[in-house]
């Protein structure tokens, strides 16, 4: 007897279902929700992109942003806590991206394996009183651990670098993949993003203008006097004051202990940070798909002065960091600010080596 088509098992639910994923359990809790795996259609066009520390404060809206990313039709979410939450809810989002949930060291190849582009805010963030360098310790390890399974399962891949202190977790990676075999300077990129999404917007303040039409050279690296706003260089061009040029180059400097000061304990940036990094990786994503001429600001292996690595504006490609662009003229107070740039960040480049090969 035929079955009843009614009754007859669908093969589309089966595919939808995929059930469980018996592999990603809470702990003590029940089995996670495996992936909408029949939305890749064969493999949509796009890019797969992998975001370590996804459950965290930066991780979830930035998991979210990368979701309504036109150019990503595969998404990992991986993280040492609650991923498998992240990834049911931001799953269900009818955007292309399909997204998979990774929990747990164990998990931390799979999470990699093909990917295209590796985005990591994972470890601990700010409380007031504390400077970026006090993450150090926590941080270091879990960046190396991290950029280990990089080169382990998508050597190839770019990496979005976000985890602090930013002026020393860029050159342990460098290490990590020198160590590995697999480094290409290229593709290792320090996101300093918020600090020209931050530039942008206080400049802007000052003119009265949309800040949209503002675009602010940040440079340097990224913690205190380490951020160097060009504002010489300020699109569209703009004269400041002594007073403005002194309160704008305080308040993009310190705009990180803003917003954790007035979060009180509770971190740092979180939302702001995941709309810059997300701003940034798109960029990547961009340039990799063939786009011409995108310059964005980011912490790279660099030959503009003296010091390894040193944030400037970069010309993204499809290998990542495709040209590193020069400086251009500095005023007095901006050569004054290199200086002091300069000095604290060959210390964090200094000791960030020094953790890798202690
Ligand atoms: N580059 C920047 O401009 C910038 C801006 C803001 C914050 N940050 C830095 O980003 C990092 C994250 O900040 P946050 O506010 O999201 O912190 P958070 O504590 O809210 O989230 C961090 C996440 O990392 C996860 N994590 C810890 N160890 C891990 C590991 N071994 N593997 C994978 N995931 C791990 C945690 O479980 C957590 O979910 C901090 O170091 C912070 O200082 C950088
Ligand atoms: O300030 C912090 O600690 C986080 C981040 O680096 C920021 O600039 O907001």
């Amino acid at each position: 007897m035929q079955p009843d088509a009614a009754n007859a098992p669908s093969r589309r639910l089966a595919r939808v279902a995929g059930h469980l994923n018996p592999q990603m359990k809470e702990e003590g809790g029940a089995p996670a929700l495996r992936p909408a795996a029949c939305r890749a259609k064969g493999g949509a066009p796009g890019f797969k992109v992998a975001i370590l520390g996804a459950a965290g404060g930066i991780g979830q809206p930035l998991s979210l942003l990368m979701k309504t990313n036109p150019l990503v039709s595969v998404l990992h979410l991986y993280d040492v806590v609650n991923t498998p939450g992240v990834t049911a809810d931001i799953s269900h989002m009818d955007t292309t991206a399909v997204v998979r949930g990774f929990l747990g060291a164990q998990q931390l190849d799979a999470a990699l394996t093909g990917m295209d582009l590796v985005i990591i805010p994972a470890g601990l963030p700010r409380k007031p009183g504390m400077t970026r360098d006090d993450l150090f310790n926590k941080n270091a390890g879990i960046v190396r651990m991290l950029c280990e399974g990089v080169a382990r399962c998508c050597p190839n891949a770019i990496v979005n670098l976000i985890s602090n202190p930013v002026n020393s977790t860029v050159p342990i990676a460098a290490e990590v993949f020198k160590k590995a075999g697999t480094y290409n300077p290229k593709r290792l990129l320090g996101v300093t993003t918020l600090d020209v999404v931050r530039a942008n917007t206080f400049v802007a303040e000052v003119l009265g203008v949309d800040p949209r039409d503002v675009s602010v050279p940040v440079v340097g690296g990224h913690a205190g006097v380490t951020i160097l706003p060009l504002l010489s260089q300020v699109t569209p061009p703009s004269s400041f004051t002594q007073e403005e040029i002194k309160y704008l180059t305080n308040r993009i400097q310190n705009g990180g202990t803003e917003v954790v000061e007035a979060k009180a304990g509770a971190g740092s940036a979180t939302l702001s940070m995941a709309f810059a990094a997300a701003k940034f990786g798109d960029a990547c994503l961009r340039a990799m798909r063939g786009e011409a001429g995108i310059v964005e600001c980011s912490y790279v292996a660099s030959e503009v002065t003296e010091l390894p690595f040193f944030a400037s504006k970069v010309r993204l490609g499809r290998s990542g960091a495709e040209e590193i662009l020069p400086l251009g003229p500095l005023n007095d107070f901006e050569r004054v600010g290199l200086e002091a740039a300069k000095k604290e960040l060959s210390e964090s480049i200094q000791k960030g080596i020094a953790f890798m090969n202690k």
